[in-house]
């Protein structure tokens, strides 16, 4: 018979229905999203996370590769209240251990009220609560992860694009999601991918028409390589970035960020652009958040629910970051004008003002 136990930190214990087998640890966060699930469980930034899904059936449109976000999934672990036969076969040939029948709206509501928290778990024929909790036990906090960069970035530069004909995209992978490299391409953009730990001259040997530091995952301060092109490159280059991207150029230009309770994770984060007073829905997955911009930066967009900093533009230099996802895999769609305005600022057609069109 398969067990499967959850260990929480604090020492409480859930057991559910194992699904996928193997032992795991890693910070425990949810998503609200109730679509993309393909797209959630390849998103390199929950790396050394336990994703819980609160939408209660996951797997119901299968398993497709088209929507993978990278060539292997991320969660060290999934929870659910079901998983679907599909998805629970895909994450036992991976590797990664799943547990359903549990009752995720306990789960949420203790990660509402105590912030994301340390867990371990433990599925299979023989293991018991002990295992679970032996897992717990040997769980980082999320900031002590500090080469994390290492475990999701590409070890060699490579290029998508070669052929096109617009700006060259110098982009440093700290966990790029799959999309933002497409949604560059079809845009015309020759995109040269860098490892996390790229030098300045290796950067700067491509002549990129802009800087663009990817989303990620763990603590943006461990990322002290991009932090530093960035340094370097401001005053001549443009430079964007997402989510863990926004972060580093936050950290990098005299700003500051901080952890977040639990985060935004799902498909439906309100945000105000506060020029346009536009509104948009968009996509998330993160746990940190800029706490102050610094003297370099402005803050142009903030999350309607909690104020915090969603997009983010230079003072004197040509910066746009977004904390949530424009590339919008799995949607919604509103916010992809982005990259539009990232090539525009790339190749000095417009300033650096990026406000959402009117519909
Ligand atoms: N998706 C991301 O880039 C996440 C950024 C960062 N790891 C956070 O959790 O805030």
């Amino acid at each position: 018979m398969t067990e499967a136990y959850v260990a929480l930190e604090g020492g409480h214990v859930l057991e559910g229905r194992g699904r996928a087998s193997g032992t795991a640890r890693g910070e425990l966060v949810f998503t609200t999203a109730y679509t993309g699930y393909e797209e959630s469980l390849t998103d390199p930034s929950y790396e050394e996370q336990v994703l819980t899904f609160s939408y209660p059936l996951i797997g119901n449109y299968g398993v497709r590769e088209e929507r993978f976000e990278s060539d292997r999934v991320h969660p060290r672990a999934v929870l659910a209240k079901e998983l679907t036969e599909d998805v629970a076969e895909w994450l036992e040939s991976e590797d990664v251990p799943a547990v359903d029948h549990i009752d995720t709206r306990d789960v949420v509501t203790d990660i509402r009220d105590g912030g994301a928290m340390k867990c371990g778990i433990a599925v299979g024929e023989d293991v018991t609560e002990e295992d679970a909790l032996a897992e717990l036990e040997q769980c980082k906090a999320m900031s002590d992860h500090t080469d994390i960069g290492a475990q999701v970035s590409v070890d060699e530069p490579v290029v998508h694009g070669e052929d096109n004909d617009g700006e060259t995209v110098a982009l440093i992978d700290c966990g790029a999601k799959g999309s933002i490299v497409d949604s560059l391409i079809e845009r015309d953009a020759t995109v040269h991918v860098f490892p996390y730990n790229a030098t300045v001259d290796d950067v700067a040997a491509v002549e990129p028409d802009v800087l663009f530091i990817s989303n990620g995952p763990g603590d943006p301060v461990n990322f002290e390589q991009a932090i530093t092109l960035v340094e370097e490159f401001v005053e001549d280059t443009p430079v964007a970035g997402i989510c863990l991207g926004q972060q580093i150029v936050a950290e990098a230009l005299g700003g500051s960020t901080e952890k977040m309770d639990f985060g935004h994770r799902g498909v439906n984060q309100p945000v105000l652009d506060l020029e346009s007073g536009q509104v948009v829905m968009t996509t998330q997955n993160h746990g940190y958040t800029v706490a102050e911009p610094g003297e370099h930066l402005e803050v142009t967009q903030i999350n309607v629910n909690d104020d915090t900093p969603e997009g983010i533009d230079g003072v004197e230099y040509d910066v746009i970051t977004r904390q949530y996802h424009p590339e919008a895999n799995p949607g919604p769609e509103d916010t992809l004008d982005f990259f539009d305005d990232v090539l525009a600022m790339a190749s000095g057609r417009a300033d650096s003002r990026a406000v959402p069109a009117d519909d």
